[in-house]
């Protein structure tokens, strides 16, 4: 597998970052192929389900420096690497490096069931814990043990969690009692992601995050805490690619 490089599937951008704690930064995407969860609401199934098998390139850094040059490094330095899950992936280390070297920096999505020593290198890790409604288990022991790095390495990492029902705030009331020292975004979940109509889209989205800052503003647990929609998904729907 090292031989063969980085599994890519998507590079794309610039465009804004959609989520989290760079939500509206200028950034380009590296969208690594493979994980370990399915969620049941995935809105990238595609890089694990098997359905886009064929598309996925085995690249060296150098080649991804290089397409990420075409696409747009003379007019933005950030670059968000997600997935998939990313963390699957030892060898993102060399891109790491190489993106560092030309001055770039680097945002990265995973949901926190591995870990890797480049993690330490990663100017905006956001760890995207699995609620009830995904049907994925959060293994808290490994996940323990990679906040506690990450914090006592005093690196800039958030806690995001996709909420879509009372019983996932309940999970993240779990996560945040958990990890009380931690920044915690609560981000609404997107119901549909095969509604290829964003203004029927967008009605529902709004209607979701409206119900979670209602939910939240009057919630004692969350005292501090960021409530944010998928502002990609608002902008451009369900579309691949932005
Ligand atoms: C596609 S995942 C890839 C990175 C990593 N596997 C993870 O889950 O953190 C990127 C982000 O999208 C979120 N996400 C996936 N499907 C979603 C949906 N239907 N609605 C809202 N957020 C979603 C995930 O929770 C995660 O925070
Ligand atoms: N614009 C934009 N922002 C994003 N933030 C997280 C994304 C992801 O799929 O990981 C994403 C994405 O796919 N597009
Ligand atoms: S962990 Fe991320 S990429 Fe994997 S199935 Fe869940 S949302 Fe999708
Ligand atoms: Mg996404």
């Amino acid at each position: 597998m090292e031989a063969k490089g980085i599994p890519v599937l998507e590079l794309f951008g610039p465009t804004i970052q959609g989520e989290g704690m760079v939500i509206g930064q200028k950034t380009m995407f590296v969208r690594t192929a493979g994980c370990d969860y399915s969620c049941s609401w995935c809105d990238s199934s595609f890089t694990w389900d098997g359905s886009a098998k064929q598309d996925i390139r085995w690249m060296s850094a150098r080649e991804i420096e290089h397409e990420l040059d075409q696409l747009g490094t003379a007019t933005c330095s950030h670059v968000t690497i997600s997935g998939g899950n990313p963390a699957l992936i030892k060898q993102l280390s060399e891109l790491i490096e190489v993106l560092h070297a030309r001055g770039i920096e680097i945002a990265l999505e995973t949901q926190g069931s591995r870990w890797q020593d480049w993690f330490m290198d990663i100017d905006e890790l956001t760890l995207s814990p699995k609620p009830p409604s995904s049907n994925m288990i959060t293994d808290w022991a490994l996940l323990d043990p990679i906040v506690e790095k990450l914090t006592t390495g005093r690196r800039n990492f958030s806690l995001k969690v996709v909420i879509f029902d009372e019983v996932d705030l309940d999970y993240a009331r779990i996560v945040h009692l958990r990890y009380p020292h931690a920044d915690l975004y609560l981000q609404a979940g997107n119901h549909d992601v095969i509604e290829a109509n964003r203004d029927v889209l967008l009605q529902q989205l709004i209607e979701r995050y409206m119900w979670l800052i209602q939910a939240v503003m009057t919630s004692s647990d969350f005292k501090k805490v960021r409530v944010l929609p998928q502002l990609h998904t608002w902008m451009w729907g369900n579309k691949r690619g932005v």
